[in-house]
């Protein structure tokens, strides 16, 4: 793995970047991202576009690893040690309004726990790119 990249492919140079450490704890930090991912993950389940995927898959396991990824995209102190994006996501069939749809999932949960516009686009735009590694038809 590349010292300058994340396991997700998103840039996290060395060294750390200062400008993030607001965005991290307008997040709450990482117990601010726990409580943002069963939001989150309620979201993706009461949404008729997303719930096919996430209905049957193990969504503890899901927002735990999400957690971590979050946490290292914003350069908190975690480390991300689940799959590379494009093999948790190569089967699964996932389309461009299905992604769409996980980033409106995504923004109301933020919504939902005030955190501030600015701090929320620093996140979609990390999170973004990631549509070549996650969109497979
Ligand atoms: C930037 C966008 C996305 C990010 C950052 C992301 C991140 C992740 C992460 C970290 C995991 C866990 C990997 C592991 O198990 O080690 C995961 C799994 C999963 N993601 Fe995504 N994801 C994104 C987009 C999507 C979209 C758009 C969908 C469907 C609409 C989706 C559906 C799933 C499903 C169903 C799993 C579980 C797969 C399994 O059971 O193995 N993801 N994702």
């Amino acid at each position: 793995q590349d010292a300058m990249t994340t396991p997700t492919g998103a840039p996290n140079p060395a060294p750390r970047d200062a400008s993030l450490k607001p965005v991290f704890d307008d997040f709450g930090g990482k117990a601010g991202l726990v409580s943002l991912m069963d939001d989150f993950m309620t979201n993706l389940l009461a949404d008729a576009r997303t719930r096919p995927y996430f209905e049957n898959a193990d969504q503890a396991h899901i927002k735990a690893e999400l957690v971590d990824q979050f946490c290292v995209i914003l350069d908190g102190p975690c480390t991300y040690t689940g799959k590379d994006m494009v093999q948790a996501h190569r089967n699964l069939g996932i389309d461009r309004a299905g992604f769409y749809a996980l980033v409106e999932d995504l923004q109301l949960a933020m919504n939902k726990h005030n955190i501030p516009f600015r701090s929320q686009n620093k996140l979609l735009g990390k999170l973004a790119p990631m549509h070549r590694e996650v969109v497979t038809k």
